[in-house]
């Protein structure tokens, strides 16, 4: 008699926790349990799935349509970590008002936020997009190539950024980044944005955009800059792509230094 009595009286608590966190509910339905059912039934990856949706839904050459097709799939589908519409129009408002011409990216997935920079950039602009996964980065070379840009405005690079930032140099002949998005794991924020910095490829006004800062987050990664003295920074606060009432933010960094 005693045990219905009990779960009776957890009944309010467990009602309460499920309004609290529904929309974190909702996120681990669609980016976990729902992703595991579709690879079994379909036997492809979801970023597989993704791009035969954007194939079907999208014009060749036409950045927009194949944005919004990846939009319209992460949206009604699944969900996919992409920058998304909403963070994306911060992405697009800074790069047209910085106008920056060597331009890197850690972490180009399917290549949405590769596409979302390549046509904001300016004439003779560069992207050098790096991504470590090598079925993510297949993806995204056909997403690059089918939107119209070709080798001379990115090039995508198959490899950890750890391996890539100290070759930029040589490797790439750059001298100095004008612009850096992170939106790889967020436990290499931190030590990449070091590396850039002793790499000296950091300049006075090189913006780097970090995604994700409040969710999943990268605390160490904002202790940091709050502490460093190195740059003038803020987060830009939104929630997280495709989601409702999951906080989360962008920071924006302008290095500070001599260069
Ligand atoms: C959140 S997704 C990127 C989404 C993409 N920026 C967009 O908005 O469309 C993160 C990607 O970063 C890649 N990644 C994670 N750590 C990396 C690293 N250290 N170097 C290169 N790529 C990395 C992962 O393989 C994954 O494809």
């Amino acid at each position: 008699m005693a045990s219905p009595a009990i779960a009776l009286a957890f009944l309010p608590l467990l009602l309460t926790l499920l309004i609290r966190y529904r929309f974190y509910f909702v996120l681990f339905y669609r980016a976990v349990l729902l992703r595991v059912w579709r690879d079994c039934r379909t036997g492809l990856s979801r970023e597989e799935r993704c791009f035969q949706y954007v194939l079907t839904n999208a014009t060749p050459g036409d950045p927009e349509s194949i944005l919004d097709g990846f939009d319209s799939w992460c949206t009604k589908k699944e969900f996919i970590s992409h920058i998304g519409p909403k963070k994306g129009k911060i992405l697009d408002r800074l790069l047209s008002e910085h106008s920056p011409l060597t331009v890197l990216e850690l972490g180009a997935h399917c290549g949405y936020s590769t596409v979302r920079i390549a046509r904001a950039l300016p004439l003779g602009a560069r992207l050098f997009s790096v991504e470590m996964d090598q079925k993510n980065a297949a993806i995204a070379e056909k997403v690059i190539r089918l939107a119209g840009f070709d080798e001379a405005l990115v090039e995508l690079i198959v490899c950890p950024s750890d391996e890539v930032i100290p070759r930029l140099r040589a490797d790439f002949d750059l001298e100095k980044l004008d612009f850096v998005f992170m939106d790889h794991w967020k436990k290499c924020y931190l030590p990449d944005l070091q590396m850039l910095e002793g790499s000296g490829l950091l300049g006075k006004g090189s913006m780097i955009l970090a995604d994700n800062v409040l969710f999943p987050g990268a605390p160490n990664f904002l202790r940091y800059i709050r502490r460093c003295g190195l740059y003038e920074w803020r987060v830009h606060r939104a929630t997280l792509e495709y989601s409702k009432g999951i906080r989360d933010g962008m920071a924006e960094l302008v290095y500070q230094g001599t260069k």
